[in-house]
């Protein structure tokens, strides 16, 4: 959230510097957010983003309906009720959206959703068209006419209805957590806040840009991550790896990490217990290799860059690794285990049971970066070499293709 709420910010500051715009640029400015609207849309499409697709639409909307049809005083009655009902319209749609899950773009999930944004804005854009909105103005409900509080624009009903879609994506980002999550909850509150600020000039052209720099900002971090950050360990993985090697210079060690006999993990306790033993050791791995940056290979292997550093350094922090997943207690849980972990505690004080833990350990190779050595591909090969070593030798331990055998480490704490 908090690279969004520091461009909430900046967005306060560069309102102060619009005034000296000449009346040119002003107009230029008014092209900025179909154009970058346009770009995310393409990016959103490119990358599978359905809910980061649809507030874009949404966004976009909303700013052309206001560019097209409120641009003059909103004491005229089309206006005013045009006004009201798009602040009850935007919230509503992003109330909307929170509650989708993403699971990528089909046609048949874009029949199925954006007809549900357009459809209301089309509905009010083809009314003032046929200027039918000022009849409807003695109908507003007094919900719609009072402002919540002056001189902010917002009617009672929008602020209602605005702090329920903020507070529900916050508590659908609680569980989710995910980027996509954040940035609905700060495209609402920047919206919120460029309808209540709604009389200053180019509020909408500037809090619409922000809104769309930072979907365009989710989209490509979400699509970084898509490519360089495993999934499931939350780990750097193999292609950020190849970067990392290609920048490491000629001065660095590499540890291959295997866990041992993780498939007897998978076979006795299933699938599940193995992805949260591979969840496990990541985490212990990363908080202990201090000063080295570890990447999740693939399958049950990991690796470890040490850059800047000789194998006898390495080793010591390889050691640490292997000792403090060696003592880590990893409590396996029963599948049928109520979800409560107070009840879960209480039912197996009364069975006189405790949860199962199981040992995990790891081999290491590893190898330091020589001149005999072609590239990065040959060190990762021979701490393959060394890591098959340590397995043979009897695994949970450590060797280092340099330094003699009787260095080869096995710890005591296991
Ligand atoms: N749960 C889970 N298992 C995986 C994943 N990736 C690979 N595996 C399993 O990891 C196991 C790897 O086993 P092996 O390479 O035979 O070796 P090992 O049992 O670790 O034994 P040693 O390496 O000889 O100590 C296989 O059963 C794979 O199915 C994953 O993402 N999640």
């Amino acid at each position: 959230m908090i690279p969004g709420i520091i461009l909430m910010l900046l967005g306060l500051v560069i309102h102060s510097q619009l005034h000296d715009l000449t009346f040119i640029q002003q107009q230029l400015l008014g092209y900025l957010p179909p154009l970058l609207g346009g770009l995310a849309i393409i990016l959103c499409i490119s990358f599978n983003q359905g809910r980061l697709l649809l507030t874009t639409v949404n966004l976009l909307c909303l700013f052309l309906l206001i560019q097209n049809q409120l641009q003059s005083s909103l004491s005229q009655p089309a206006n005013f009720v045009l006004f009201s009902c798009l602040s009850l319209l935007f919230p509503l749609l992003q109330l909307f959206i929170n509650f989708i899950p993403e699971r990528g773009l089909s046609s048949r999930w874009l029949i199925r959703h954006l007809p549900v944004i357009v459809s209301g804005y089309l509905f009010f854009w083809v009314a003032a068209q046929n200027h039918l909105l000022s009849d409807w103005f003695d109908g507003l409900p007094m919900g719609l006419i009072q402002m919540y509080s002056d001189p902010y624009l917002l009617s009672q009903w929008a602020v209602s209805l605005f702090a329920v879609t903020t507070l529900l994506g916050l508590i659908i980002l609680w569980f989710r957590a995910t980027l996509a999550d954040a940035c609905l909850v700060i495209i609402t509150v920047t919206i919120a806040a460029m309808l209540a600020l709604f009389s200053k000039s180019s509020i909408s052209v500037l809090c619409s840009t922000l809104g769309l720099v930072l979907i365009l900002f989710t989209v490509l971090f979400n699509s970084y991550s898509m490519a360089f950050i495993d999934e499931l360990t939350g780990l750097p993985g193999r292609r950020a790896l190849e970067n990392t090697l290609r920048s490491a210079g000629r001065h660095y060690t590499l540890g291959m990490v295997d866990i041992d006999h993780f498939k007897k993990f998978n076979d006795t306790y299933g699938h599940d217990v193995g992805d949260q033993v591979l969840k496990m050791v990541a985490s212990q791995m990363k908080q202990a290799a201090r000063g080295a940056t570890v990447f999740r290979y693939g399958g049950e292997e990991f690796t470890i860059v040490f850059k800047g550093m000789d194998e006898v350094r390495a080793i010591e922090i390889a050691e640490k690794v292997r000792t403090t997943i060696a003592a880590y207690p990893m409590r396996i849980r029963d599948k049928n285990r109520p979800e409560n972990e107070k009840q879960g505690r209480q039912l197996r004080q009364r069975s006189g049971r405790s949860e199962d833990t199981a040992e995990v350990t790891i081999s290491i190779g590893l190898c330091e970066k020589t001149r005999a050595h072609k590239d990065s591909q040959a060190v990762i090969k021979q701490a393959d070499e060394a890591l098959y070593l340590a397995k043979r030798q009897g695994r949970n331990r450590s060797v280092a293709c340099h330094i003699a055998q009787p260095r080869t480490r096995r710890a005591a704490t296991s």
